[in-house]
């Protein structure tokens, strides 16, 4: 039924946009810390943790001063377990795993006994293939990780049993098998979705996770050495981010219920997609190909100025206003695996002939900054993160573009497993906090009085 040209769900869209208003004074009159954001933009302190850390400034009495990003894992910097496994010529993203869910580096016996056990997990349930993945694809990836992370539950025999030690068991089988089922659910996609022959290529134990996600994804299993270790870097960089990232909170969130791990990984992936979080590196490549149609010419600061402004204006791209794989909710100067990944994708483009497009990249991060304190009025620097240059790095590494978020969610399932371990053991109470009702009190009407 239409009424003046509205449809009833029209009209329902409108009641719920009107009712669900509520004015920005308020918010500030009540104190709220939006976003769990204090009003300097740091966050709300809500928990503490020995996994990761994320510095991105100095508070110098009460004042937050800039500085450049260092990321730990338990305590070590992320530049020295990066230089520590490249200096021994070997994959990290194993060793990793280990020191975030344990906390402590592995000798050689433990590193291998560890590599071996995330080998021989390595593998989907009998039928999970045939029922879970292919009879049920998705043309979105990340959909498809999330149900299948929800399905593992009923292939579980024991998956309510939230014990540390059946819990470090369902973390070992979800960090191994997170490459498999993305693996697949991409080759279901472009298979179902896309008409191309199905390929389900079974992982190779003697293959670290890097290798065995390049091998799964192409039809004909080839890579090579550099694209494993770059990938395998990029798995590194992504594993962990300290406990306030917003798929890590929510692994906190959710799992401070008592509820079972399947329920609070599917809600992590759910996070993660986000194009403001880990769905950003994908935004990040459509921005730069619809920069590329609409900047005729990409050595041209002043052009794509011009289109960058548009985009901060809310006027072109998907006109969110965000220009995307920049600012960080840490963060400021610089973040430290931004750095690293550009300095790869550098090396890449100069061997792929690709320098063209890096430059446009480059001058995105010089520029952006400028036009976002102008249109902000604000001192705030927004340097580039971490999905401003992966996405670029995995094209050049001939990755898929849906692919992307994905990688992001096989190396940071290491991450919220450590984290679901945290609140299991130090956690313990239910995370609640409040909101205030602004609305007031009102009558019930009967039916036939409104
Ligand atoms: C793995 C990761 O999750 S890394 C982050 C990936 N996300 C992106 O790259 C998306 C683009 N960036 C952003 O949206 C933000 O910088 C975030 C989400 C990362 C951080 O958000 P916040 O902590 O809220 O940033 P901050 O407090 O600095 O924001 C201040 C203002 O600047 C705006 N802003 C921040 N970054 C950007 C950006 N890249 N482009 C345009 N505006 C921006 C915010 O929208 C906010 O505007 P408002 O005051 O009108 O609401
Ligand atoms: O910390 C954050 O807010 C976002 C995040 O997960 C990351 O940068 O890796």
């Amino acid at each position: 039924m239409q009424i003046d040209g509205l449809t009833y769900l029209d009209r329902l869209a409108l009641l719920a946009e009107k009712n669900n208003y509520i004015e920005p004074d308020l918010y500030e009159k009540y104190n709220v810390k939006r976003g769990l954001r204090n009003s300097d933009g740091t966050g709300v302190l809500v928990g503490l943790t020995e996994i990761g850390e994320v510095h991105g400034y100095i508070l110098d009495e009460g004042e937050r001063i800039p500085d450049q990003g260092r990321l730990l894992y338990r305590g070590i910097d992320i530049w020295d377990i990066v230089k520590g496994f490249q200096k021994e010529g070997r994959y990290g993203f194993e060793e990793v795993c280990y020191l975030l869910l344990f906390g402590e580096l592995p000798d050689r016996q433990w590193l291998e006994e560890f590599t071996n056990l995330l080998a021989e997990n390595r593998c989907l349930p009998d039928g999970f293939v045939e029922d879970m993945i292919l009879k049920a694809p998705s043309n979105d990836i990340m959909n498809k990780l999330a149900r299948s992370v929800l399905a593992s539950y009923s292939y579980d025999k024991n998956p309510d049993d939230l014990s540390i030690k059946n819990v470090v068991r369902q973390s070992i089988e979800l960090i191994a098998r997170f490459p498999i089922m993305v693996a697949y659910g991409y080759q279901a996609k472009v298979h179902f979705y896309e008409n191309q022959s199905l390929y389900i290529h079974l992982p190779r134990k003697e293959l670290s996770t890097a290798e065995n996600f390049l091998y799964m994804i192409r039809p004909d299993n080839h890579y090579t050495r550099l694209e494993a270790e770059l990938l395998d870097l990029a798995l590194v960089l992504h594993a962990e981010h300290g406990g306030g990232n917003n798929s890590t909170f929510t692994v906190h969130v959710v799992s401070s219920t008592g509820t079972d791990i399947y329920s609070v990984i599917a809600a992590a992936v759910g996070s993660l997609k986000g194009p403001k979080h880990g769905g950003a590196n994908i935004k990040v490549m459509e921005m730069i190909d619809d920069i590329k149609t609409n900047v005729r010419d990409w050595a041209d600061e002043e052009e794509i100025k011009y289109y960058l402004t548009k985009i901060l204006n809310k006027e072109a791209f998907d006109k969110k206003g965000l220009i995307y794989g920049l600012g960080h909710a840490v963060y400021t100067l610089s973040d430290p695996r931004a750095v690293l990944l550009k300095n790869k994708a550098a090396e890449l483009a100069r061997e792929k002939n690709m320098e063209e497009e890096f430059g446009l990249y480059l001058t995105i991060e010089k520029v952006a900054p400028e036009l976002f304190a102008a249109k902000k009025g604000t001192e705030k620097i927004i340097a580039p993160n971490v999905d401003f240059y992966s996405g670029f790095v995995y094209k050049m590494l001939n990755i898929p573009v849906e692919l992307y978020t994905p990688i992001f969610a096989i190396a940071r399932i290491s991450g919220w497993c450590a984290h679901l371990l945290e609140e299991l053991v130090s956690g313990g109470r239910i995370i609640r906090p409040a909101y205030k009702n602004v609305i007031g009190k009102r009558k019930y009407i009967p039916l036939e009085q409104r």
